[in-house]
């Protein structure tokens, strides 16, 4: 199965890296339109919102792929991925504007912008799952199509709409798969 990962800047070849491990994937980097029509599903990795944008219309991309999760490709957008899949952005016009939630980039203060933490996540694995955060966003508010997954410190950073999910947090750079196969379970 051709599981594709956004791969015009951030952290892709972690995520490629990762889908690596998941049996019957074949992970395919995407960068062109050709690549786009033929996955089953995709992630968008963490990165640089703003520059991920850039890069997707300089590509032509963008109508693609909105078109293409708007028809119910599965897809998963980690941090500033999250960031391009939300309706929302406080202050800024959204991305792709497809998923029913509200973000706010860069929501953790300067001093702890980056810092690691575990949560039990009941619909994605029995066990705590390590998260690691990056100058991450929050989500501030979800749809009532929304499914919170987890909250820390009560603030949602991780919530799922049907075919899309959006996590604030990394788990490609643990080695914790739990979230490729909750997210894989999209596919089935
Ligand atoms: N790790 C990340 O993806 C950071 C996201 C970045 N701070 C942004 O707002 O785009």
């Amino acid at each position: 199965m051709p599981v594709g990962v956004l791969a015009l800047q951030g952290s892709f070849a972690e995520h490629l890296q990762a889908l690596g491990r998941q049996p019957g994937i074949e992970p395919v980097a995407v960068k062109t339109a050709g690549q786009l029509q033929r996955v089953a599903a995709i992630i968008l990795p963490g990165g640089e919102s703003t520059t991920l944008r850039r890069l997707l219309d300089e590509a032509g991309l963008t109508g693609l792929l909105k078109a293409r999760i708007q028809a119910g490709l599965p897809v998963w957008g980690t941090c500033a991925g999250a960031i391009l899949l939300a309706a929302r952005i406080a202050g800024e016009t959204p991305h792709l504007g497809v998923m029913d939630i509200t973000v706010c980039r860069n929501a953790y203060g300067r001093q702890i912008d980056s810092f690691s933490a575990a949560a039990t996540i009941p619909p994605v694995s029995p066990d705590p799952v390590p998260l690691v955060f990056i100058r991450a966003p929050v989500i501030e508010g979800v749809g009532p199509g929304v499914q919170v997954l987890c909250q820390l410190d009560g603030r949602i950073v991780a919530a799922r709409q049907e075919h899309m999910l959006a996590t604030s947090f990394h788990p490609e750079l643990t080695d914790d798969d739990s979230f490729y196969r909750y997210f894989l379970s999209f596919l089935s």
